[in-house]
């Protein structure tokens, strides 16, 4: 263990251990950047990051990963182990079989939360792709001392699990940033979304906005499995909120109840993940009173008609759950097992005009960034998501700090 030497190629905000590079261009300030810190080696490229190192991660952007395996790769020390560190493993995997020298061996992994997130307990994904179970148990080494909850899967059940989990969650907040943009609206400075579920959807799709658009386009686009998800999505807000329009009272009231029943059922139930209004009211952006305006919850209802119209059950994907995966699936089962506030929710929905427009535009959204993850197109999926993100930008610093600490105590109260 003490001879094993880890190199990194793509030195950002998750990759920054060890022998490192990032693009050639910018050595010379990263080397200034760290000359003082102990054991991190800047080299100018991956070459020689490649051939310096017995564990080499690429963590580059997802978009980039084949074209930086196929430059790095054949340098890559003879009887080392290469992973990565992308969200989507399936491109990642195959640029490593095709690029790799055969005497190189393939562990990967996964970190299933952002940089600025504790690792303490939170799933840390593990592929053994081609490789021995020594190798394995060597990166298992290196990573403990992250102190993460280790998950073994195949690329393709990580993939899987994390379209469920990761895509269809960030499309869901994508929505709601885009639809408050469209309307021209800071949500905490409107009444109307007053309240702890309200924070959650404020502060995560302002934590979303804050962070780079190629973190969220590459695991959505990149993952097949996540574009069907998605569109599903979308078709669920679409349908539900068409319901909604024509005062279709029963069939709402019974599609919600029968998604509710199937996702919801008995032995999912006897956990502790309840994450109301009162936990969450501490976390407003707001100034204003408190003084919680009903809400139909129209980005709730749909993301629970998705999973059922899937046959999704979000409880099986835990051990490979993000953080705001869990907030979504706390707060969603908040308002299904609550049925008091459900029935107020179907009434909303069906008689209160207030959230119309809002409803508009979230439907508006909710399809355009399924087709934009459809069409696989990264150019427009960052001109979409980066306009937004300057609409929220002044309010970024104080949304990430209120977020980080909104988070930092929903991991307390949901830790199983
Ligand atoms: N941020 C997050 O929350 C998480 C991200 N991930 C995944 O981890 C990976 C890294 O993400 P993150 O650190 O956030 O992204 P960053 O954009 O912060 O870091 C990626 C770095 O790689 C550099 N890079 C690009 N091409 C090369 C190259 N040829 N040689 C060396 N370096 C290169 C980039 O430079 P430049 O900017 O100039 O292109 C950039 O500095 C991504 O695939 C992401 O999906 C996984 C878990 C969480
Ligand atoms: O928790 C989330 O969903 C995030 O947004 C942070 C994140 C982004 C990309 C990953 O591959 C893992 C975690």
């Amino acid at each position: 263990m003490e001879n094993i030497a880890v190199g990194i190629i793509g030195m950002g905000d998750m990759g920054r251990i060890v022998n490192a590079c990032d693009r050639p261009d910018k050595f010379q300030t990263l080397q200034k950047e760290y000359e003082n810190e102990k054991g991190i080696n800047v080299l100018p490229n991956g070459h020689l990051v490649s051939r310096a190192s017995d564990w080499i991660i690429y963590s580059v952007e997802a978009e980039l990963i084949e074209r930086v395996v196929a430059e790095y790769g054949p340098s890559t020390k003879v009887g080392a182990i290469v992973g990565g560190q992308t969200s989507c493993k399936a491109p990642e995997l195959a640029a490593f079989d095709k690029y790799l020298p055969s005497d190189v061996e393939i562990v990967s992994c996964h970190s299933l939360h952002g940089p600025a997130v504790d690792p303490t307990g939170q799933p840390l994904v593990i592929i053994q792709h081609r490789a021995s179970q020594k190798s394995v148990d060597l990166v298992v080494q290196i990573l403990s001392c992250l102190n993460s909850k280790m998950v073994f899967l195949s690329g393709e059940k990580h993939d899987r699990i994390t379209a469920d989990t990761q895509a269809v969650t960030h499309a869901a907040f994508l929505s709601m940033g885009t639809a408050w943009a469209a309307n021209q609206q800071f949500p905490w400075e409107i009444n109307r979304y007053v309240g702890g579920i309200e924070n959650v959807k404020i502060n995560i799709t302002l934590r979303i906005y804050a962070n780079k658009w190629h973190v969220y386009a590459g695991l959505a686009i990149l993952n097949p499995a996540a574009r069907e998800q998605i569109r599903q999505y979308a078709q669920s807000v679409t349908e539900l909120y068409k319901l909604m329009l024509g005062g279709h009272r029963e069939e709402f009231a019974h599609r919600i109840k029968s998604a509710g029943a199937a996702v919801f059922s008995n032995e999912t139930l006897n956990h502790n993940l309840l994450l109301g209004d009162e936990v969450l009211d501490r976390f407003s952006l707001s100034k204003r009173p408190k003084e919680r305006q009903p809400n139909n919850h129209l980005s709730l209802l749909a993301i629970v008609d998705c999973w059922w119209k899937l046959g999704i059950v979000p409880y099986d994907h835990m051990i490979c759950s993000t953080p705001l995966f869990r907030i979504w699936l706390g707060v969603t089962e908040y308002l299904f097992r609550n049925e008091t506030l459900l029935e107020e929710v179907i009434n909303t929905a069906i008689e209160d005009n207030t959230f119309r427009s809002d409803d508009l535009e979230f439907t508006f959204a909710a399809r355009a960034w399924s087709e934009c993850v459809s069409f696989g197109n990264f150019e427009a999926y960052r001109n979409r998501f980066e306009n937004i993100q300057q609409f929220f930008a002044p309010r970024f610093p104080e949304a990430v700090r209120l977020g980080n600490e909104m988070i930092k105590e929903i991991m307390l109260k949901t830790k199983t």
